[in-house]
């Protein structure tokens, strides 16, 4: 594994009952950088995550490899940011004591030592009166602050991985940036990658270094934010992009990608994007593309190379219904 990464997964296949959700998934993860795993419902993006971590649910069983496996090292060496902090915090026990008992769940140092990292560890996100606040109970911090103070608990003992599962899912715009933006400067200050599960491209734009968009299971594209977003080479990224309000114009239809994906159970033969691409052509249909190395990305697309400038435009047939357009002040 070269030492710039953190993670390297290879060919990881997730399955229940013979059928497979992650279909043989490669990508590595760097320090101090954030890979966004992004696409829509169903994708596997959380069951890949779930896996770096060896959180699988029961009956899922896998292949591939995962290099190193940290899932033994959870807590220590790999955390995890999921969607509802309050999943993550024991109601029972004050915040502090349970960041506490994290610290020394891996470091033999006093009680006290213990206790004053915790308080440090909550002031660096910026609880407001750290010493206070670590005395609180979870269901007295605000959702925001609840989220943060689980950003400190994942960075305490200083991990190499912080999977964070749609982290900010239930908090509103503001509180969004401001979790987004702990969650990066804490990945900093302690050297980790970041692995960011979202399916808001407005989250990847702003606070992914690289994203990896899935679709059915199945790595789409993989590259730099800036240049897959600037020119996304494969349709289906093009698709979740043309989806967003600043790529649509007025008068225009939204959502612009239609249809929902395939079911595990129900993949089409060849490219599972396929009945919803508008490039899609006859080898589409019968092969599957595997990822390739696309100017300095990886594709998984036979018609990358047609692909129009801006690709957006491919999704933008559609005009808005008439009554929107044509809409008379009452
Ligand atoms: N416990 C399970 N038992 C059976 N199939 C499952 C289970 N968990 C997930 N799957 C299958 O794996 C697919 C991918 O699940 P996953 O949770 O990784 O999707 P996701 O991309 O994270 O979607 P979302 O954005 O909705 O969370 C699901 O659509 C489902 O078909």
């Amino acid at each position: 594994m070269p030492s710039d990464v953190h993670l390297s997964v290879r060919d990881l296949r997730i399955a229940f009952e013979g059928i497979e959700a992650v279909r043989g998934l490669s990508f590595d993860v760097r320090p101090r950088e954030t890979l966004a795993i992004v696409g829509e419902s169903g994708a596997g993006k959380s069951l890949t995550a779930r896996a770096l971590l060896g959180m699988l649910p029961r009956g899922a069983t896998t292949s591939g490899t995962i290099d190193p496996d940290l899932t033994a090292h959870r807590g220590r060496r790999i955390s995890l940011v999921p969607q509802d902090a309050l999943s993550a915090l024991s109601p029972v026990h004050p915040v502090g004591d349970q960041l506490a008992a994290a610290v020394r769940s891996v470091s033999r140092v006093s009680r006290k030592e213990a206790r004053a990292r915790a308080v440090a560890a909550l002031d660096r996100v910026g609880i407001p009166d750290a010493v206070r606040k670590a005395r609180a109970y979870p269901h007295e911090y605000s959702g925001g602050m609840r989220q943060r103070a689980v950003i400190a608990m994942a960075t305490i003992n200083e991990p190499d991985v912080v999977v964070a599962d749609e982290p900010t899912t239930a908090l509103d715009e503001d509180r969004r940036e401001q979790v987004l933006r702990v969650l990066a400067e804490r990945r900093d200050a302690v050297g980790a990658a970041l692995v960011l599960v979202t399916h808001d491209m407005d989250v990847v734009r702003d606070h992914a270094d690289r994203v990896l968009v899935m679709y059915a299971g199945r790595l789409t594209e993989l590259g730099p934010t800036d240049e897959v977003l600037a020119r996304p080479r494969a349709p289906y990224t093009a698709g979740l992009l043309a989806s967003l309000p600043q790529h649509t114009p007025p008068g225009r239809r939204l959502p612009a990608l239609r249809g929902t994906p395939p079911a595990p159970a129900a993949l089409p033969p060849g490219c599972a994007f396929a009945p919803r691409c508008p490039l899609a052509a006859d080898a589409c249909h019968t092969a599957q593309p595997e990822p390739q190395e696309a100017e300095g990305r990886l594709v998984a697309c036979h018609r990358w190379q047609d692909l129009p400038h801006p690709a957006t435009e491919l999704f933008r047939e559609v005009p808005a219904p008439a009554q929107e357009e044509e809409q008379q002040p009452a």
